[in-house]
């Protein structure tokens, strides 16, 4: 039997690719994984209808602690659904791994994902260094673990592909002192929230961000914001830290891009996207590719 691990993309339920949709219809049980991401305009519902069977929906913990129940059968055709494309960006690697020590067969259904899709920003795939994952701030806790990959990636001229974090099925501390299981809202960090959590790390680890070292310092970097791409209301911003901290991006999904060294075609794409009375100044001499 097999585990086909099929990426919806990023769109609606009419992203899903026609290998994958055929797939689909012909498993014996569908997983829809509900927790790195959220899939555009479409609903269970409508992928239910489409698929034309019923879907199972799969929060972190099916998938990390119930996989070998749920998931990993080895008597049936199961179909592991994921936004965007199953191994970008993604801790499905994991699943994988596990399905092939049981000696489950796996076959991946790639599609379109929001690595690709940040090159509608004009920006390069092949400038971009690491990418790297923003988690939400709290009072008390606010890690800064990405700051030196995005510093890394400037000092060798690339762009970095910030992802914002969501937070779904996250359990609600006071509920649970009065011994109740309840949870809050999903959240779901915006480009403003990231940026400005980017100029508060900054201030908390760069105290020389004065100097005349600019390169090394992203807080002068143009930065992209992009919202629910491959949605028809796709949105993308490009300005300072400062201006895009400023942007109601609207609904999720949401991420950062903060570029490295831009060259000319690079230019003049985001130039299309600058924020109208931007402070950002684009190299006037620019390498060559
Ligand atoms: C863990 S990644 C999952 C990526 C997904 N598997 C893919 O291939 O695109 C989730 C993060 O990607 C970003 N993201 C996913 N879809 C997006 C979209 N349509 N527009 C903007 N950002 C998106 C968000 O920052 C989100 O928190």
């Amino acid at each position: 039997m097999v585990l086909y691990m099929v990426g919806l993309g990023l769109g609606d339920e009419n992203d899903i690719t026609v290998k994958g949709l055929k797939i689909v219809q012909q498993c014996d049980l569908v997983v829809l994984e509900a927790y790195t991401s959220v899939l555009g305009i479409v609903d269970k519902e409508k992928l239910e209808a489409l698929y034309g069977k019923p879907i199972v929906v799969a929060d972190r913990d099916t998938v990390e602690t119930q996989a070998d129940e749920i998931i990993l059968q080895n008597d049936k055709n199961v179909a592991f659904l994921v936004v965007g494309d199953p191994l970008c960006a993604t801790t499905h690697t994991d699943l994988w791994l596990r399905a092939r020590q049981k000696g489950i067969q796996v076959e991946i259904v790639h599609n379109a994902s929001i690595m690709g899709a940040a090159a509608s920003s004009g920006l390069s795939l092949y400038n971009f260094g690491q990418t790297v994952s923003i988690p939400f701030f709290e009072d008390n806790w606010k890690p800064t673990s990405f700051v030196p990959k995005i510093e890394y990636n400037l000092q060798g001229g690339m762009h970095t592909l910030c992802l914002l974090d969501i937070k779904v099925k996250e359990p609600d501390f006071k509920a649970m002192m009065k011994g109740k299981t309840e949870y809050l809202p999903p959240r779901f960090m915006s480009v403003a929230t990231a940026a400005q959590q980017l100029i508060t790390s900054q201030q908390l680890l760069l105290p020389d961000n004065n100097n005349n070292n600019n390169k090394t310092h992203y807080g002068t970097a143009l930065c992209v914001g992009l919202a629910r791409m491959g949605q028809p209301t796709q949105q993308i911003i490009a300005g300072t830290l400062e201006e895009l901290a400023q942007i109601d991006m609207g609904t999720p999904l949401h991420s950062l891009i903060i570029c490295g060294d831009v060259h000319d075609l690079e230019v003049e794409v985001l130039k299309e996207f600058l924020v109208e009375g931007s402070k950002y100044q684009f190299p006037t001499n620019n390498s060559e590719q």
